[in-house]
């Protein structure tokens, strides 16, 4: 038998932009699989879960958080804090093979939490590096993670059959691509490339704010700005949770950023022309590297 067929049912707490991809993929790969979602509201509907249950993504929807102990694979995909507080209402009814995992930006926390509740055995930490700054179900789609960077941070604890079920999955089913680091290189790494930027981006958008009382900023504010802002638009309960989640690496990495724009401040104030010009070539050379497309003139 196929690995990917051994798990049937999959279970996902949190069905928004990166679950719902998630989902659609499983929906899309594995036809006959079995997709269920917890509805926290427990005593309403839950418009968006409503809405994956007719489009064919979802196959039900519960209230009964116990209805777990049935799920071969639960998702977690809720803010990152708010999925650590999952592990606690979830550990007495998961059942003894099935493999627990999360989309979060942050492992840390997650796994010291894992660690406190006994969960080791089946925890295996995953974080698609694809997104974008909308929130919610309506704005998921299958293609979301294709070819992207998917990290699973898994640990000796877990079997190897769970681990290599989690690598296929992610190839074949979300048809991204799997990588394997360890959790504090992840949250430091993840803390200079995504967290910081979404502070950056923000502190920008409010330092216009604060100035643009007739709305002459506003009028003006051409393709950089847009470029350097658009996250900005993502979700503030998401960018709160990741911020107190990863607390001392995104500290870390502000303190450097801002050593360097203290270096920049000084160079402008002296008309420094060399230190100027070496801030931007430095800049300019490793940002081609990273993403040599984008200088292609053919379009
Ligand atoms: N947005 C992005 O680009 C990326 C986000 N992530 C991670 O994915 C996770 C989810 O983020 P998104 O899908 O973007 O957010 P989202 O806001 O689109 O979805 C979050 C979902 O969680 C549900 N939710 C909130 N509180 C809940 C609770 N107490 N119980 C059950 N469900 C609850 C919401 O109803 C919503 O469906 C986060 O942990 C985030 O760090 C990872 C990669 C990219
Ligand atoms: O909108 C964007 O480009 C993002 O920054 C997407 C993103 C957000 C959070 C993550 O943990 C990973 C990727």
């Amino acid at each position: 038998m196929d690995l990917l067929d051994s798990k049937k049912h999959f279970g996902f707490i949190g069905l928004g932009l990166i679950g719902g991809s998630v989902a659609r993929c499983i929906r899309q790969e594995l036809p006959k699989a079995r997709i269920s979602a917890y509805n926290y509201y427990e005593t309403k509907k839950h418009p968006r879960l409503e809405m994956a249950l007719s489009d064919g993504v979802l196959t039900d929807i519960t209230t009964d958080i116990t209805a777990v102990r049935d799920w071969d694979v639960i998702f977690l995909c809720t803010p990152v804090r708010t999925n650590v507080a999952y592990l606690k209402k979830l550990k007495p009814y998961l059942q003894k093979d099935c493999i627990l995992t999360d989309v979060g930006s942050v492992k840390g926390e997650i796994y010291d939490a894992v660690h406190r509740e006994g969960l080791d055995h089946c925890f295996i930490g995953g974080h698609p590096m694809a997104g974008t700054e909308h929130i919610g179900y309506e704005y998921s789609f299958a293609s979301l993670l294709k070819d992207c960077y998917y990290i699973l941070t898994p640990t000796d604890q877990v079997p190897e059959e769970s681990i290599r079920w989690m690598q296929e999955f992610v190839q074949n089913v979300t048809r991204s691509r799997c990588v394997t680091i360890d959790v504090t290189e992840h949250d430091e790494a993840t803390a200079g490339i995504s967290h910081a930027p979404h502070i950056i981006s923000a502190a920008l958008v409010n330092a216009v704010r604060a100035r643009d009382d007739k709305g002459m900023y506003q009028l003006l504010a051409a393709g950089g700005f847009r470029d350097i802002t658009r996250i900005s638009s993502s979700s503030p309960e998401m960018w709160t949770s990741i911020c107190l989640a990863n607390k001392d690496a995104i500290l870390d990495f502000l303190h450097e950023y801002r050593g360097l724009l203290d270096t920049m401040e000084h160079a402008v104030e002296e008309g420094n022309e060399t230190e100027i010009n070496h801030f931007f070539a430095t800049a300019k050379e490793y940002r081609d590297k990273l993403f040599p497309s984008e200088l292609s003139t053919e379009k």
